[in-house]
């Protein structure tokens, strides 16, 4: 199984269990994430965390040893679209959803953080947009969330630099809610978070998902996974993920 699911002290915990290859997504990952969206409507938790298993890596982005089969736009563009609406669903959540950034979070795994409420960063991870190195740009939502998340300049400058931005960096453009050093910190975080009764919580999430619904959120990230698709037929994208595949040969 790719991943785990785990219920404990009102937290819902998902784990993305691939530590062999940087917690890096595939088909399974993502019917994972609908599970959870499923558990969180059953279970009713406090807060959702999502994390993967290891101190390297939060998560690669997608599995590029499966997805590079996918050549054409109209062949890329179900995979984005799948993984965009349960990023999507995850964002709309009705409670807090925590991303708790175990180490590096690159391509479509700063995307997944990002379309969380809360980043907590371990100090030795990094994290960035790196798929213009791939010559498309990011196909699940996250660009989209970026620009929602810290002001447009920081954001259009995180998105475009393409490079991995220290724990530090992200504090300080407001990527990363809090750096923490060890499990202490996470549990400092809930201590405060569950002073707050839960359903203030939630009043503060229905607040922003209606800011979301009326800004159009949903169709500006579909926008962003139909222009992915487009450049993803590219050589010049097929040939950066050869280059990454190869790398070791
Ligand atoms: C597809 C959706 C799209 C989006 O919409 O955003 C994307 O996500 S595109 C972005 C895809 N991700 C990447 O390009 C990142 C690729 N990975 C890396 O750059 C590095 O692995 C790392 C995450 C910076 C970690 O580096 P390091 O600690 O040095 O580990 P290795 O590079 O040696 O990796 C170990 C092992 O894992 C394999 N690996 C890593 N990431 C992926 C991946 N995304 N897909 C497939 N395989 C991956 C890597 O090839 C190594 O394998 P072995 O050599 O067989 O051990």
């Amino acid at each position: 199984m790719s991943y785990k699911i785990d219920l404990s002290g009102g937290i819902l915990t998902f784990t993305i269990d691939r530590p062999h290859i940087r917690n890096a997504i595939n088909d399974e990952v993502i019917q994972g994430l609908e599970e959870l969206v499923a558990q969180v409507h059953n279970h009713d938790p406090q807060f959702v965390i999502i994390t993967a298993s290891g101190e390297q890596a939060f998560c690669s982005g997608g599995d590029l040893s499966v997805y590079q089969h996918l050549r054409t736009r109209n062949e890329a563009y179900p995979m984005l679209k799948k993984m965009g609406d349960v990023l999507y669903r995850i964002k709309t959540l009705p409670v807090p959803v925590v991303a708790l950034v175990n180490g590096m979070a690159v391509g479509g795994g700063c995307e997944i953080a990002t379309a969380c409420d809360y980043r907590l960063v371990r100090s030795h991870a990094k994290c960035g947009f790196i798929q213009g190195t791939l010559a498309i740009t990011s196909g699940w939502g996250g660009g989209t969330y970026a620009m929602e998340t810290i002001p447009h300049a920081e954001a259009l400058k995180m998105l475009s630099e393409a490079r991995v931005y220290t724990a530090q960096e992200l504090l300080e453009n407001g990527w990363a809610t809090k750096v923490v050093e060890s499990e202490a910190g996470v549990e400092a975080f809930f201590q405060s978070m569950k002073k707050i009764r839960p359903e203030v919580h939630r009043a503060y999430k229905e607040i922003a998902i209606r800011k979301w619904q009326s800004s159009h959120l949903k169709d500006r990230v579909n926008e962003e996974i139909r222009l992915c698709a487009e450049l993803w037929e590219a050589d010049a994208h097929h040939d950066a993920v050869e280059r990454f595949l190869n790398k070791k040969k």
